[in-house]
């Protein structure tokens, strides 16, 4: 034993991102100018960590998560997940990765596909990767992952209008689950649920973490619930990453402007730029 403490793994390294989407094109619909979404962004996320990106509407957050799954391609940069140069990956290879990293959506509503049982939407993330072969393998693993999110095995038939919106999140966070990632992308997992309920889901994230040691990268525009979550936290304006640190460094010494900003028009009380406040 040297008493030296161990240096934390980065699971995803993210080194100068660009996205520009088309913004004009031509009379045979060749883009002929550009809009930068993201530009030369750089973070990483360490293993075991939640990283939250914050920023306004347009930021970029969203188009950042987006070319991380594969979603869309990226114009410029490199994305290093899990000691591999993801990336240029191809569509096959893309899919094998996304057994990894996985999403959680912002509409809980829409997300789910509304014709599939509980039971059916959990099982697809198994047979698309091949996890689980037999029926009882994957009944297992469904009662398994319900159980972890706090629903019960007995509503696996049941569809998902059946279920309140917490619920609904419960279960998208269960699909995500499912395949036992590495990294999950959650892009304001929360924000189309009511406070009360906002309030359980994240703490169902937190506990998840705690138990399965999960990585998170957390996108939202609300502080409040990002300083509850987060272990670090990085700041977009405009496509910039302004600034990365620890939530009590960003929360409680702001570097840049857009930071102080953002803080000051946040409805964050006080003590709350300290760690530990509850949603
Ligand atoms: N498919 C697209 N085509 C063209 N422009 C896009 C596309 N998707 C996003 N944009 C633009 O890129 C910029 C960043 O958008 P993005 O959705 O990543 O931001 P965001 O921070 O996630 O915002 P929000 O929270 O509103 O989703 C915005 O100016 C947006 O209009």
């Amino acid at each position: 034993m040297t008493g030296k403490a161990m240096r934390p793994r980065k699971l995803l390294d993210v080194v100068s991102l660009t996205k520009k989407y088309p913004s004009k094109t031509n009379l045979i619909g060749r883009p002929v100018e550009f809009h930068t979404a993201v530009n030369q962004v750089s973070f990483h996320v360490n293993e075991g960590e939640v990283l939250s990106l914050v920023g306004e509407s347009g930021s970029g957050k969203s188009t950042i998560g987006k070319c991380l799954l594969k979603v869309t391609d990226m114009t410029e940069g490199f994305i290093y997940f899990d000691g591999q140069d993801i990336s240029n990956l191809k569509p096959e290879e893309a899919r094998t990765m996304r057994r990894n990293m996985q999403m959680i959506f912002q509409d809980p509503y829409s997300s789910l596909n509304p014709k599939h049982t509980v039971r059916e939407i959990l099982s697809l993330p198994l047979k698309v990767h091949r996890l689980a072969r037999t029926g009882a393998e994957r009944e297992k693993r469904i009662k398994e992952v319900l159980d972890l999110v706090g629903i019960p095995a007995a509503y696996m038939e049941r569809y998902p209008h059946e279920f309140s919106g917490g619920q609904k999140q419960r279960i998208g966070i269960a699909r995500a689950l499912m395949s036992k990632p590495k990294l999950i992308i959650a892009d304001e997992a929360v924000s189309a649920l009511d406070v009360s309920i906002q309030a359980q889901v994240i703490n169902l994230l937190v506990q998840l973490k705690k138990e399965l040691g999960l990585t998170l990268l957390f996108i939202s525009h609300d502080l409040a619930v990002v300083n509850y979550i987060s272990d670090r936290v990085a700041v977009l304006y405009r496509g910039d990453l302004v600034e990365v640190g620890s939530v009590h460094e960003v929360y409680s010494q702001p570097k840049h402007e857009y930071t102080r900003l953002l803080l000051s028009s946040s409805p964050l009380p006080d003590p709350a730029r300290r760690r530990g406040v509850s949603v």
